[in-house]
């Protein structure tokens, strides 16, 4: 069901919870430092900051594709950090992902790609053997035509312009039949046309469909434009957790440091300097 948002959403089991979420890679500094923050079901919401502020870290902990060193992340009521290899399998099939270069597998078609999103409900014969149902193939289908790719269901996916990719990593993410998706920089190989058309569809994605999203971004337009909340990322912390309208040019400058005042220009009046 889809949530209202703003309405007693702090009454809403959250759908997905980090605590005191601690990462280091090999240096001193932590990549990720003591991150807090819950977002309800439904939730359009974007990271931002400048490069190396820890952004795809903290994407990539939250589905357990890079292991935390500390703290703890649970989603849908299940304390992720916790899980064996099997269990977590099966609720990554509730997380979509999307990538900033598609990794989608070049030689094989749009409908073939889009179908390995089924591949965590199966086992990896019938994976592997690429066996599909009538149902998941209809489905397939279905999610295709929404994306506007009705027209390329069979070519190679190395045939494909970047925003036709993408397109087809938000049906791939589509088809897991996902409570959340991950986006991590899904426009930052795009030209504007092609990137506005993702972002329309990320919005759709959870204003029709309730599916709540989190992107990492580099265009603060596009946070400012899409998200119902965002989340400013600075050294590894958490700097600002409002919404758009309370992104302020103080807030800008204390996520972005010195990259800030050409983004203020490149973002207009609102925040003229
Ligand atoms: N595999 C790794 N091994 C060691 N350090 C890493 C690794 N991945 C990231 N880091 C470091 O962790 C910090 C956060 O990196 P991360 O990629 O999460 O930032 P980001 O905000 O996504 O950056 P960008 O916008 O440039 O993609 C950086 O200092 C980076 O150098």
């Amino acid at each position: 069901m889809k949530l209202e948002l703003g309405v007693n959403r702090e009454f809403c089991e959250p759908l997905l919870e980090l605590k005191h979420v601690t990462k280091y890679y090999h240096g001193a500094a932590p990549a990720l430092e003591d991150i807090n923050f819950s977002v309800a079901e439904g939730e359009f919401i974007s990271v931002i900051g400048p490069s190396g502020a820890g952004k795809s870290t903290l994407l990539r902990c939250i589905n357990r594709m890079i292991e935390a060193t500390s703290g703890e992340i649970s989603f849908d009521g299940v304390l992720i950090s916790k899980l064996k290899k099997r269990d977590l399998r099966k609720l990554r099939t509730r997380i979509g992902m999307i990538f900033q270069h598609y990794n989608l597998v070049d030689k094989l078609s749009v409908i073939e790609n889009v179908l390995h999103g089924r591949l965590g409900y199966k086992s990896t014969l019938a994976g592997v053997m690429g066996r599909y149902s009538p149902e998941e193939k209809q489905q397939a289908m279905r999610i295709i035509d929404l994306l506007g790719l009705h027209d390329q269901v069979y070519k190679r996916c190395d045939q494909l312009s970047g925003g036709q990719k993408q397109r087809v990593g938000i049906a791939r993410a589509l088809i897991q039949d996902p409570k959340l998706i991950l986006c991590d920089e899904p426009i930052a190989s795009l030209d504007p046309n092609s990137a506005k058309i993702i972002m329309d569809h990320l919005r759709d994605v959870s204003a029709q469909m309730g599916i709540t999203v989190i992107v990492n971004l580099h265009q603060v337009s596009a946070a400012l434009k899409y998200s119902d909340r965002i989340i400013g990322v600075n050294q590894g912390k958490i700097v600002f957790d409002g919404s758009p309208s309370a992104l302020t040019a103080e807030k800008i400058a204390e996520i972005y440091g010195s990259e800030s005042n050409d983004l203020m220009v490149e973002l207009g009046e609102r925040y003229a300097i």
